[in-house]
């Protein structure tokens, strides 16, 4: 039974509703100064990019699920007037504007302009040359900051909706950013979370805040079944974060397990999606150059914090965790080292299923397609020429609201 309309209980049931952004002025905003401070490595073609994420939407939409878009949702919240002062006044207060007098006048300026143009500067950012004139006499971090092309920052990595927030059952964890490039993104999520009829904040739960210290990611926590859930510690997401959101979720949800699994800290696989997707009922894909580098651990309830039992290895984990006699888990790249290293730095193991046993995947990643395959999954391909150059695939960028119960 559920009274919200959040419900996700697994990986792979029937994808029934997401939350997406499609790309916009933000990524015309990357330039090669700031690409690594915003997570990029590459600049993408926006117009080709927009066409992309177009067709991976209607892929889910022709399979039954209902898309929902954040820059719609926002727009609508900040139609009520009071709820727009606040969100100006948010997004002024988490841009790192640092000076007081600045503030005013960009809020000044921010209440001159429509919803629709206010969510466009919330995401695409505030460049100094849209509003000139602004300041009169220069103090110090205006001098100091002359050459800086931006009031407010760009947030070009908000299509990867997965890791600002992340459903479990029929609650809603918004995630601490371990990055400043991505920290405002998940304010929007609370805004969404307070003021939208769809997430009725009374009846939906909250797992984490993003005012919590300890960073978590959604790309690193993977809804392995209504009562078992995997957690990355990686790169972005850690250890006390998983003990603090594992903990809570012992004690008001239905999940009783959390599979902790350490992978390297590195840029190339900053989440657990990076290198492990879940694709059927007992079938996973893998990136094979760090299998035998991950480390899982059995989570259970524990007085403060979770007691943490070692696993030998991530399969016999995940046959414990999930009661299967055994699971596969599908190599990608098939069989060959430097494609498997190859298309995993272009996500191929980065898969969204939109049902048991179906999933899209980018066409670029032959080998990693065709294996799956093999394996007798539905592989449904998108092209990602544009999409993948911010670093990833279908799952980091779709933000699933419900599935059908499995
Ligand atoms: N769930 C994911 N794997 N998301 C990928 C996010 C990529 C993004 N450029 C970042 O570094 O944050």
């Amino acid at each position: 039974m559920r009274d919200g309309f959040l419900n996700v209980t697994s990986e792979i049931g029937d994808l029934r509703a997401v939350l997406l952004h499609r790309p916009g002025r933000e990524l015309e905003r990357l330039t090669p100064d700031y690409l690594h401070e915003l997570l990029f490595d590459d600049i993408p073609w926006l117009k080709r990019m927009q066409w992309e994420h177009d067709e991976f939407a209607k892929v889910m939409e022709d399979r039954g699920c209902r898309v929902y878009y954040y820059e719609d949702l926002l727009e609508e919240l900040i139609k009520v007037e009071h709820v727009k002062k606040l969100f100006i006044n948010d997004l002024i207060k988490n841009s790192h504007i640092d000076s007081t007098e600045l503030e005013v006048l960009i809020e000044e300026f921010l209440l001159t302009l429509t919803p629709k143009e206010i969510v466009e500067v919330a995401i695409a950012g505030l460049e100094k040359k849209d509003a000139p004139n602004l300041i009169e006499e220069y103090n110090l971090v205006d001098y100091i900051r002359q050459e800086y092309p931006f009031y407010i920052n760009p947030l070009p990595n908000l299509y990867f909706t997965r890791d600002p927030g992340v459903v479990i059952g029929n609650g809603l964890a918004i995630n601490k950013m371990k990055t400043p490039a991505r920290n405002r993104e998940t304010m929007f999520l609370e805004y969404i979370y307070q003021h939208h009829p769809l997430f009725k904040k009374p009846i939906t739960p909250q797992w984490y805040d993003y005012k919590e210290t300890y960073s978590i990611e959604g790309g690193d926590v993977l809804v392995l079944s209504d009562s078992v859930v995997a957690i990355g510690c990686s790169e972005r997401t850690s250890a006390r974060g998983i003990e603090i959101l594992s903990q809570r979720l012992f004690k008001e949800s239905s999940i009783k397990k959390v599979l902790a699994v350490q992978i390297p800290f590195t840029r190339a696989y900053m989440h657990l999606d990076t290198v492990f997707t879940m694709v059927d009922h007992d079938k996973f894909t893998i990136y094979p150059g760090v299998e035998d580098l991950l480390q899982a651990y059995e989570l259970t309830e524990g007085k403060t914090t979770p007691r943490v039992k070692p696993m030998v290895s991530l399969k016999e984990a995940l046959k414990a965790a999930l009661n299967l006699p055994n699971v596969q888990l599908i190599q990608s790249g098939g069989g060959d080292d430097i494609t498997a290293a190859r298309e995993q730095w272009n996500d191929s193991t980065n898969t969204l299923a939109l049902s048991p046993g179906s999933v899209i995947t980018y066409n670029r990643n032959e080998a990693s397609n065709e294996t799956l395959r093999k394996h007798g999954i539905e592989v449904i391909e998108i092209e990602g020429s544009e999409l993948v150059r911010g670093r990833g695939g279908p799952r980091c960028m779709s933000m699933p609201l419900i599935r059908e119960e499995l």
